[in-house]
């Protein structure tokens, strides 16, 4: 994949790789009930760039996003973020590590509902131990207003429309400047009008932030948003577009299915 220029990003290596992938493999069950659900995949994602995860159901799209992020352990291979091997930290460095540096948008949002969306936001801040200071301050600021939910700060979960909700999601994920966020369906429960804004948000925190941002989706419109993306297809990458279009997209996805 092509390197970037943003190596401003908080999640630039020297090598401008916020994550990396090598000769990765996952196996689910033994004997007549094995599945092989990855079989060696390779990747470099580049930091500051937004890529998109596509593939039919059950090419591996889950177990290879829940792989790089740490969620699940790969059967063979190596996993690399923010230049840390994630196999060589045991549960407890994995879990602060997963905590410190990676964020996570869930197609259901995920917020806890008893807290306000500004608790809500700062809820990583705060497991960390860490305390706001200027610096957080200034990024929780800038990630709000991005984000055009500064009216809402007050407000609980229930009192939001799924597409602030996410967008409430999608500043708790930024706000600790992860080295990489994985948005998983980050979507599936929205309207279009919705869709969009959320898309766009993602690609601007690419743009506006230097965030490296990986999302999965099923959907060719979300797919477009994207810098860069990875089709997959039987657990192996099969096609990688750059600045991919409806029609490049619809035809690498014909491509695989064949
Ligand atoms: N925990 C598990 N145990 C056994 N098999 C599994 C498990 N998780 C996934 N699989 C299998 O691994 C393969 C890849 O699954 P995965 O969920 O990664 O695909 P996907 O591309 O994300 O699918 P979808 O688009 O339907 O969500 C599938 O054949 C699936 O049935």
């Amino acid at each position: 994949m092509t390197q970037t220029s943003a190596t401003h990003s908080p999640s630039a290596t020297a090598d401008g790789i916020a994550a990396r992938a090598r000769a990765l493999t996952k196996t689910y069950g033994r004997g007549a009930t094995e599945v092989q659900a990855l079989r060696g995949v390779d990747l470099d994602l580049p930091a500051g760039r937004f890529t998109a995860i596509m593939g039919p159901s059950g090419s591996g799209k889950s177990t290879l996003m829940h792989c790089l992020a740490g969620l699940d352990t790969p059967t063979s291979g190596e996993v690399t973020v923010g230049g840390q091997q994630l196999e060589r930290l045991d549960d407890t460095a994995l879990t602060r590590f997963r905590r410190d540096h990676i964020g996570f948008v869930f197609q259901a949002f995920n917020l806890l509902p008893m807290l306000t969306a500004e608790q809500n936001i700062l809820l990583p801040i705060d497991l960390s131990g860490r305390k706001l200071n200027a610096s957080t301050q200034h990024r929780f600021d800038d990630v709000v207003d991005v984000l055009g939910i500064r009216e809402r700060l007050g407000h609980r979960p229930s009192e939001l429309s799924g597409g602030q909700q996410q967008r409430v999601a999608i500043a708790r994920a930024l706000v600790t400047e992860p080295d990489i966020v994985f948005a998983d369906e980050p979507t599936g429960n929205l309207d279009s009008e919705s869709s969009r804004e959320v898309l766009d948000f993602l690609r601007r925190s690419c743009r506006e932030f230097g965030q490296t941002v990986v999302m999965v989706t099923h959907e060719i419109d979300a797919a477009s948003y994207a810098d860069d993306v990875l089709v997959l297809a039987d657990g192996q990458i099969r096609a990688h577009l750059e600045r991919p279009t409806s029609e490049t997209l619809v035809s690498a996805l014909q491509g695989v299915r064949a």
